[in-house]
């Protein structure tokens, strides 16, 4: 088996390349390239483990054909184009805990460093001036913190500066109230925290939403003489309105680790003597490094491996324990979704997966993405679980996961449903013993097949005579065949054939079976 390649293109603690190794991968790491030779280089790796700095864009994602996975190795995805990813099939997973605390301990360093203005002090003194009278501060015991965001990062924040005997307010819409009662957190509006902060934090994500949302208008509505610290995101403050608000005093000071444009070579707020920042160092720590780097390879390595997944932001999680168990099911699945897609004429507005027995038992979504994929491979070469639900979202096509909790004929059973312009059309499947899987009806005929090859359906008028007709077309193009399926819902009405071949079907011969007394209806099917 080959071994999956993976290429670390950040600056990464050593401990994720030996455990890519220890797992069964081949590993790269080639940092600091131009994203001209990371797109030249892509194509050969199923897996890139990132940090912030290597932008993954649509344009080089579009030549990277045996990607599997993209690892960021901390928490912002923001420099990774998910929904290109997405459609292209690629898992996208980070690691939302490894650096929370390092970086909660950076917004709380940087309140230190603003109450006490230790930065700019620290320089002078080693200037030799010891400037001992400019340098007045304020105590952070009883001041009033306010998050914006109270997420991993912002809850221990608040818990940290609890310690400090701070009273901590937050702004998070999704915040519940149980929740903050547990953080110990008064959940406020916006407005009022602008209002009654003496120190604001901000740890959101930048979304539409939180983009700008210290703004001009609402660094006006802070009360005189905050102190503003950003460790989560550039572009979450106006910097040019907050430089103007630390020139009018209003703003005491501000404490950036993070800016709207990276790395920030120059910016308004440079050189002011209230503004103190660093280049992004709020995960850098040794052990959130190593926290880091540590889960990104295992979380990889076991998808490339074994096919778990966790933390993936395009797809649900998979434990490496369930997804053996999967296996079997998922090309079950894919094999009804090809079926039923390759069977059903018109357009699909609509199918539902439903699972049946010990079926009902395991994940839904990965044996729904795969029932899709299988669907619109017709359409794609390069459709995956990951990217089918997507595309068929694209394509308007409704799709429903359906869980029996019912006993039925079969220990397992997946059935597939389509809507189309003549009506419902499904098709089951169920395992046999625990990982061979076998279609068992197709448009409510009964029928067993192993659905593999080069396949041909019929549909026929019951009538004897008619297997050895087919047969005789087939033997005189020389297809032999391998397997014969015979169902029927009641005799003299229709019979369903279907038969595995060791050859291609040619469009001249099914023009020749259509022919046939008897027959409704031929095709041939692939898997
Ligand atoms: N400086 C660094 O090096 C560094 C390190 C780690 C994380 N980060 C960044 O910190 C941020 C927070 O990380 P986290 O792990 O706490 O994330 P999280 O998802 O646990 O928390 C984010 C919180 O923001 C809240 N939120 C979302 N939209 C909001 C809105 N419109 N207004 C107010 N709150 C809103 C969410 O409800 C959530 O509670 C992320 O952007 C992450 O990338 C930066
Ligand atoms: O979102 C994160 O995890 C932080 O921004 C850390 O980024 P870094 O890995 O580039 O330090």
């Amino acid at each position: 088996m080959t071994r999956p390649k993976v290429l670390i293109s950040d600056k990464m603690d050593p401990n994720a390349a030996r455990i890519f190794e220890e797992r069964g991968c081949e590993v790269d790491v080639i940092t600091g390239e131009t994203p001209e030779q990371l797109k030249a280089r892509i194509a050969d790796y199923d897996g890139l483990a990132i940090r912030s700095s290597t932008k993954v864009t649509a344009d080089i994602l579009a030549g990277a054909d045996n990607l599997k996975v993209i690892g960021r190795a901390g928490i912002g995805v923001d420099n990774v184009d998910i929904p290109a990813a997405s459609s292209k099939g690629v898992v996208v997973m980070n690691t939302p805990f490894g650096n929370s605390i390092t970086t909660a301990e950076h917004a709380i360093a940087m309140i230190f460093a603003l109450a006490r203005q230790i930065p700019q002090a620290n320089e002078r003194t080693q200037k030799g001036e010891w400037p001992k009278n400019d340098f007045m501060g304020i105590e952070v015991t009883g001041k009033t913190l306010g998050l914006i965001g109270a997420g991993n990062i912002g809850s221990i924040v608040a818990a940290r500066a609890q310690g400090l005997r701070m009273k901590v307010i937050a702004y998070d819409p999704f915040l519940t109230p149980e929740r903050a009662i547990e953080i110990g957190v008064e959940k406020v509006d916006l407005d009022t925290l602008l209002a009654r902060a003496d120190f604001i934090t901000l740890h959101t994500p930048l979304t539409e939403e939180t983009r700008n949302i210290l703004s001009a208008e609402n660094i006006a509505k802070t009360k005189k003489g905050v102190r503003i610290v950003n460790c989560a995101r550039g572009g979450l403050i106006d910097e040019a309105a907050l430089a103007e608000a630390l020139d009018s005093g209003h703003v005491a000071g501000a404490a950036l680790d993070v800016f709207q444009t990276e790395p920030a070579k120059e910016s308004p707020l440079f050189g002011k003597p209230n503004f103190i920042c660093t280049p992004h160092l709020g995960a850098s720590t040794t052990e959130a490094q190593v926290n880091v780097a540590l889960q990104v390879a295992e979380q990889m390595a076991d998808y490339l491996v074994s096919g778990g997944v966790s933390n993936a932001l395009n797809m649900p999680s998979l434990s490496a324990e369930e997804a053996p168990k999967l296996r079997p099911y998922m090309k079950l699945a894919e094999n009804l979704g090809s079926l039923v897609g390759q069977l059903a004429h018109g357009n699909l507005t609509r199918i539902s997966v439903e699972r049946e027995g010990a079926a009902a038992e395991l994940s839904g979504k990965p044996i729904t993405g795969a029932v899709l994929a299988g669907l619109m491979r017709q359409y794609s070469d390069t459709v995956n679980m990951v990217n089918a639900p997507y595309l068929a979202k694209e394509r308007g096509l409704d799709v429903r996961e359906i869980r029996h909790d019912r006993e039925g004929a079969y220990n397992t059973l997946l059935r597939v449903t389509v809507g189309t312009e003549s009506g419902e059309r499904s098709v089951a499947g169920t395992l046999f013993g625990t990982d061979a899987p076998r279609l068992v009806e197709i448009f409510g005929v009964r029928i067993e097949a192993e659905l593999e090859g080069h396949m041909l359906y019929i549909v026929n008028e019951d009538a004897p005579g008619f297997i050895g007709r087919i047969g005789s077309l087939l033997g005189e193009a020389g297809i032999n065949i391998g397997t014969f399926h015979l169902g029927r819902r009641q005799a003299g009405g229709e019979a369903t054939l279907l038969l595995s071949v060791d050859a291609p079907i040619p469009p001249e011969l099914v023009r020749q079976a259509c022919a046939l007394q008897g027959v409704k209806t031929v095709m041939p099917l692939e898997f």
